[in-house]
């Protein structure tokens, strides 16, 4: 099903507001790496959001390296080939406050 994808404008608004995502695949997706402690921090961590990412039917594309959490988030079902949509910013909205940041 079609999801809007976000104007450049409210792309611009969100964006400064997530201060630690950076945009990605010429603005078709945005990326944080997280890092913590140890693994088991990151993978309890990746826990609780798979949790959330499957109520949402929202998922991330996330690499893990032992303390390390690569993600990227994007809409598939936004714009032509993809893009950025309200439901990428609320994801990232989630996982920042579930890494405490
Ligand atoms: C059929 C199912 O609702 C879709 O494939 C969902 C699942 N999870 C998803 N996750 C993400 N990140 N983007 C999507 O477009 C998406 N679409």
């Amino acid at each position: 099903m079609a999801v809007a994808e976000l104007t450049e404008s409210e792309r611009e608004v969100w964006l400064r507001t997530l201060s630690n995502w950076t945009l990605a695949r010429e603005g078709k997706a945005i990326q944080r790496n997280f890092e913590f402690p140890d693994f088991n921090a990151a993978f309890g961590f990746m826990t609780r959001v798979a949790l959330l990412a499957e109520k949402h039917d929202h998922h991330p594309e996330w690499f893990n390296v032992y303390n390390r959490v690569e993600v990227t988030l994007t809409t598939h079902d936004a714009g032509e080939n993809g893009g950025l949509s309200h439901r990428d910013a609320k994801m990232a909205k989630a996982m920042d406050a579930l890494a405490g940041s």
